[in-house]
């Protein structure tokens, strides 16, 4: 029988502990049509990729954030970021449903550009960008999201987010051409 990949291999799982979403990789389109890619790396750290929406380009990896279980199968989770957005999501994977809202300051709405790169060879661009341009009003973006992915990443898998979004690259990770069976990238 050929191997289950994605939602369909994780349909039959279900969320009751923080483990069990700890290393869990997500796709997912919010209800405004922007599209975000995001893995729980660890109990503290998460990375993403920006496939759709303001920032679409921009990917992060080992961020800074608190994760925790609110009840069985909720997950919260809430960072700040060096550009000085703030972000807070809420993941029912048994509902394959999250909500996000993002905090944005306002020089991230009049300087998009500025952030869409691999952020992490960036930090002090982000952070003499937030002292020279405008903070307020912030841009407040909350909304739901259906969970279009999901894979078993495990933690710590550093070959989950390690290369920039390409148009169609949710597609392939969709379709099991992204990752071997170990959740390796596969090099093409
Ligand atoms: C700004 C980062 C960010 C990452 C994931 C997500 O769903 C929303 C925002």
């Amino acid at each position: 029988m050929l191997k289950k990949k994605g939602l369909e291999q994780m349909a039959d799982k279900q969320f009751k502990t923080l483990d069990d979403f700890l290393g869990t990789h997500f796709i997912y389109t919010y209800d405004n049509g922007w599209e975000y890619e995001w893995y729980a790396k660890n109990d503290h750290t998460v990375d993403y990729r920006i496939h759709g929406g303001m920032v679409a380009g921009r990917w992060v990896t080992n961020q800074e954030a608190d994760i925790v279980m609110l009840a069985p199968g909720l997950y919260k989770i809430s960072w700040t970021e060096p550009t000085g957005t703030d972000v807070a999501l809420d993941f029912l994977p048994n509902e394959k449903k999250m909500h996000g809202t993002i905090f944005f300051p306002k020089w991230v709405q009049d300087h998009p550009e500025i952030t869409v790169t691999y952020q992490n060879d960036h930090i002090d661009l982000m952070e003499e960008s937030r002292e020279k341009y405008e903070t307020y009003p912030k841009l407040v973006v909350p909304e739901m999201a259906k969970i279009t992915y999901m894979g078993d990443a495990g933690q710590n898998n550093d070959d989950v987010i390690n290369k920039a979004p390409y148009a169609g690259m949710p597609d392939d990770i969709r379709a099991g051409k992204f990752y071997d069976a170990n959740y390796k990238r596969l090099k093409k």
